[in-house]
């Protein structure tokens, strides 16, 4: 990321409520929710499940939308959007799921799923040119020989196969951002790695920018420059990647690590002290206050309860929203 290059994405306070039925108060999904993304990088967005990791992904694809805040995709506000803008900004932005399988459509070959955003986003001039642009992105994503894959359907590929056209998929449009929404997390341990070095290439050579979506800090830490911890909504840390890790400073981040299995643990010492006084996840709305994670945490004060603290910085690219760092101490 170059501090002096324009983001592709801004985005600010945004929030995220979802009504719910028969009662008062919506669900907050996303609270108070900043950060860039940059051309040719990747920003992991971790936590456990239900702390919004996957609406925000939703929002910025325009699939759900906003409550408040800002979202500005190459200096454009793109909640506005409608008919032809949504169309063409959703060519620059794609999504990639968990489950390839339900991105692709059974009846089709994969020939077919390439040749159709060739078409429809005008990458060829004419049909005579689909067969070598589609073997070449499928030799590009791995998946050779490419003449023979173009034949299959989805269902005689594996997973790590699919996830790959998926990949392709998003190539021939010409992507210049993937929200890539848990997309190793159904594969086999051993085909990950594959998939992650792709999005790694789409990275370096076609200057992607990734949002990556995933519970596992092991797979953020391979592939992703900068991670967002993510708690019931709230971003609560954020950093370098490495810097996260290696030296978390909010307590839910050092829980989410001490989970993770060595070698990633340079915590074990921290690790023994570090309980947590109850499992119970909020349920967030409008009109909750404080620290979402004051149930859990350790470190809890009163303050906690009361408001969430402000944006410390811990180093240049490090923050932090948490009492024990904003100067207030304990
Ligand atoms: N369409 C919806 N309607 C109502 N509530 C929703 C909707 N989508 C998400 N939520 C709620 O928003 C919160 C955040 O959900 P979200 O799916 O973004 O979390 P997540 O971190 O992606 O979880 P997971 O890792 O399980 O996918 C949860 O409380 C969820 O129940």
């Amino acid at each position: 990321m170059s501090s002096e290059s324009k983001p592709i994405f801004s985005v600010k306070k945004l929030v995220k409520d979802f009504p719910t039925a028969g009662g008062p108060n919506s669900i907050r999904a996303l609270n108070d929710v900043s950060f860039e993304l940059f051309s040719g990088e990747a920003m992991a967005v971790v936590g456990e499940s239900g702390s919004g990791k996957s609406t925000i992904a939703r929002v910025l694809s325009l699939l759900h939308d906003k409550s408040a805040g800002d979202l500005n995709f190459k200096e454009t506000e793109i909640s506005g959007f409608s008919g032809e803008e949504i169309k063409r900004y959703r060519q620059q932005v794609q999504m990639i799921f968990q489950d390839p399988y339900g991105s692709l459509n059974p009846v089709h070959t994969i020939y077919h799923h390439l040749a159709r955003p060739l078409l429809i986003h005008k990458k060829v001039k004419s049909k005579k040119e689909l067969p070598d642009k589609i073997h070449a992105l499928l030799e590009e994503v791995g998946l050779t020989p490419a003449v023979e894959t173009a034949k299959k359907f989805p269902f005689e590929l594996s997973g790590g196969q699919r996830q790959r056209v998926c990949i392709a998929k998003t190539l021939a449009i010409g992507a210049d951002v993937v929200l890539a929404d848990e997309p190793t997390s159904a594969l086999d341990v051993s085909i990950r790695l594959g998939v992650l070095n792709l999005m790694q290439k789409m990275k370096r050579e076609h200057n992607v920018a990734f949002m990556y979506i995933t519970h596992d800090l092991a797979t953020a830490r391979y592939f992703a420059e900068r991670t967002a911890v993510m708690y019931v909504g709230h971003m609560v840390e954020w950093g370098e990647t490495e810097d996260i890790i290696q030296d978390p400073q909010h307590p839910y981040t050092q829980l989410l690590i001490s989970a993770v299995p060595s070698p990633l643990k340079r915590h074990q010492k921290e690790e023994k002290s570090l309980h947590v006084k109850n499992k119970d996840i909020p349920t967030w709305t409008a009109s909750s206050v404080g620290c979402p994670f004051v149930g859990r945490c350790i470190h809890a004060m009163d303050k906690c309860s009361q408001s969430m603290p402000e944006i410390t910085k811990i180093s240049e690219k490090h923050f932090v929203r948490c009492f024990l760092h904003d100067g207030s101490g304990q």
